[in-house]
């Protein structure tokens, strides 16, 4: 059995893994946590997340949790500033992490870099088998497709989405920038007003909100005459949590370091 705490797990991504955890016949929801003030604070996790009594009490404090049971590993998907906070209490207790988060600042992602010398991480934007095939293929496409194709990427969420550009919009746009040769520079996030004619080398990544739709991504590939455009279209959130469990069970045991969904499905890195 691999023990395993769940953050964050009123929230929309810490519910569906709750239960998929609870489901799954090698994992055991050994802790659960919620931000401090959480009217789930106290409460037994199952019930807190509408699943039936699971027996073990929701805390505000992830050390709380990880000193009162032996995990093997955390599942976090919470928020980029929390994800690093918790990442540092895995590794002061030698705990693997997988996190979910997104919204990542140069200076979160460095200090996930610093927990990664002591644990095995698991970081990834889009945990669904599904979008890291449709990374690989997008990274492929651009460079046989080369310079004549002009690439966008649009992705869609769901009202309540905090972070945009989309995490997976950027890791998209980051590997197609890699596959074409070109720099976070040539990445356009916004255009509005008289902007003139589109630079070559630019890469858009555009944002829709709204209603609830769980994530949708499209890469274009504008030629003369002609397009592709590559979709991926999340309907629900259990692809992203069955990812997560993925990673879970292959994270463990692992030397420590930064790994990436490609890491767990044995894919080559594309960037
Ligand atoms: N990698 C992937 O495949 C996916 C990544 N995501 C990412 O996962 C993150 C969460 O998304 P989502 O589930 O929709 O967001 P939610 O807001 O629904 O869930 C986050 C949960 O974490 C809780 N939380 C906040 N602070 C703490 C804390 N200190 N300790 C424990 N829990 C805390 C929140 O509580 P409260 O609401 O009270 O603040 C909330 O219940 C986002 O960054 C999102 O982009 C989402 C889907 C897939
Ligand atoms: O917040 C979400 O919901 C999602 N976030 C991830 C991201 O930012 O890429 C992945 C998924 O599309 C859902």
């Amino acid at each position: 059995m691999i023990r395993t705490v769940i953050t964050g797990i009123t929230g929309r991504m810490g519910s569906t893994l709750l239960r998929l955890t609870r489901d799954a016949e090698d994992l055991q929801v050994v802790g659960a946590t919620e931000r401090p003030g959480s009217a789930a604070v106290g409460l037994d996790a199952g019930l807190a997340a509408r699943l039936g009594a699971l027996e073990v009490q929701v805390v505000d404090d992830l050390a709380r949790a990880l000193d009162t049971a032996t995990a093997d590993v955390v599942i976090d998907f919470t928020s980029a500033e929390v994800s690093v906070a918790h990442a540092k209490m895995c590794a002061a207790r030698g705990v693997a992490f997988v996190c979910g988060s997104t919204g990542f600042s140069p200076e979160a992602t460095a200090l996930l870099v610093e927990s990664a010398k002591a644990i095995p991480i698991v970081a990834a934007p889009n945990m669904s088998v599904g979008v890291n095939v449709v990374i690989r293929v997008a990274a492929e496409l651009a460079r046989v497709l080369g310079p004549g194709f002009d690439v966008e990427v649009l992705e869609a969420h769901h009202r309540m989405k905090k972070d945009a550009p989309s995490g997976t919009a950027l890791r998209l746009a980051e590997v197609l920038a890699s596959a074409l040769g070109r720099t976070q520079d040539d990445l356009a996030f916004a255009r509005h007003g008289q902007i003139g004619a589109r630079p070559p080398d630019e890469i858009g990544v555009q944002t829709l909100r709204g209603g609830d739709v769980v994530g949708e991504h499209t890469v274009y590939f504008f030629g003369e005459g002609e397009r592709i455009e590559l979709t991926h279209r999340a309907t629900s959130r259990d692809q992203f949590g069955l990812g997560a469990l993925r990673a879970a069970r292959w994270v463990v045991g692992r030397p420590p370091g930064l790994y990436d969904m490609a890491d767990v499905l044995g894919f080559q890195r594309t960037s």
